[in-house]
């Protein structure tokens, strides 16, 4: 959610993920200057808080191959086959389908193949919504959680899993229970509770039942503060929140910050006894449907890939901040539109 705010050049994440994204900007512009368009990579970097960001046509007068951005170029370099069998990586999502395609399983699977991921899906609840908000939640039965899980479980090497809505207790079960049993591995766990729009989408009792086993749990404020039972409304809060709920399980905590106002975006890592500000821009935009789906889904990717913690949600701020970045002008709905996940306008 967002409450305006100035928008500011710079980029997001911890210090050293600030470091890489000039280091990128710089290649860029060095790249293009051999092609004579120094100038107009530097306007786009700029307006795009110094991001590197290449149109397709300056590439191709360059005469630099098609390529993709930092963010995504790591992630799908392992899946170039040079003639040799490969298996892409593959994610699963756990979450709710919003018929909308902003949040829920829609925004994670395409997360997903932004970052050059295979995505797998177990849908626990369909939702009727779009941009204006939830108009009605059919809660799948367990027994059919059960069997999607298992389905892709059986078939495929799963790098890492996200969960998001889990709609009722009993689902909330089903995968706490496959997480015991060790079949959920790098979990993320976003605790979805409430709709941005204002409907409730989970339980806290559903959500604790699976936070002991995440290796990253990505509350936002309202979602902290309904879980540790204390007030969260601003960084001292979020301080204290995401140290408390690391106590209760997690191996890491971010406490995001997307629902404060201010400059900035903010939000709290904690984990390993080290607790972390994670700075960026504040994009001044209405468009943040999805933004905490689309955060947790690029962590799991990025843990898929190998990251440790901080590098991962790092890198999953970033990308968020881009795919925020890239849909303020997007007329899409009457409400709160959806991200540019795959950086169509960026
Ligand atoms: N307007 C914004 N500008 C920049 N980053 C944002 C904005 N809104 C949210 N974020 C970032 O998106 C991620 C998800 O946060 P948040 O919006 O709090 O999740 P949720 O959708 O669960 O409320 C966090 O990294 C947060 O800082
Ligand atoms: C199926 C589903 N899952 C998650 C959300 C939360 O997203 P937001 O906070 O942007 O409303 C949602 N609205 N719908």
């Amino acid at each position: 959610m967002c409450r305006g705010g100035r928008r500011r050049s710079g980029s997001a994440g911890r210090d050293h993920a600030s470091h890489r994204s000039r280091r990128n900007s710089g290649e860029l512009d060095q790249r293009i200057c051999q092609g004579g368009q120094l100038e107009a990579a530097r306007k786009r970097a700029r307006a795009h808080g110094g991001l590197p960001v290449r149109a397709a046509a300056d590439r191709a007068h360059a005469g630099i191959k098609p390529d993709r951005p930092e963010w995504a170029r790591s992630a799908a370099a392992p899946n170039r086959n040079q003639g040799k069998p490969v298996t892409p990586k593959t994610i699963l999502t756990i979450a709710g389908s919003d018929s909308g395609g902003g949040a829920g399983i829609q925004a994670d699977l395409k997360v997903f193949a932004a970052l050059g991921a295979y995505g797998t899906s177990v849908l626990t609840a369909v939702t009727a919504q779009n941009t204006r908000g939830v108009d009605a939640v059919l809660p799948l039965p367990p027994r059919t959680v059960t069997e999607q899980l298992d389905s892709v479980l059986a078939d495929f090497t799963v790098r890492a899993v996200k969960t998001g809505m889990l709609g009722t207790p009993a689902v909330a079960d089903v995968v706490a229970q496959a997480a015991r049993d060790g079949r959920l591995p790098q979990l993320v766990v976003d605790p979805v509770l409430v709709a941005t729009s204002g409907h409730r989408l989970g339980v806290v009792g559903a959500v604790e039942r699976l936070l002991p086993y995440a290796r990253v749990a990505t509350p936002n404020c309202a979602e902290a503060a309904a879980i540790t039972g204390r007030p969260v409304d601003d960084l001292a809060g979020m301080v204290v929140a995401a140290e408390a709920l690391a106590a209760g399980g997690p191996e890491h905590v971010v406490v995001t910050g997307g629902d404060l106002g201010g400059d900035e975006a903010v939000d709290v890592l904690h984990g390993g006894g080290v607790t972390t500000l994670l700075r960026g821009p504040r994009v001044d935009t209405r468009h943040t449907h999805g933004t905490g789906c689309s955060f947790s889904a690029a962590i799991a990717v990025r843990l898929a890939l190998g990251d440790p913690v901080p590098a991962a949600v790092g890198a999953a701020k970033e990308y968020v901040l881009r795919a925020l970045s890239g849909a303020r002008s997007w007329e899409l709905g009457a409400g709160r539109g959806p991200l540019d996940h795959f950086g169509w306008s960026a």
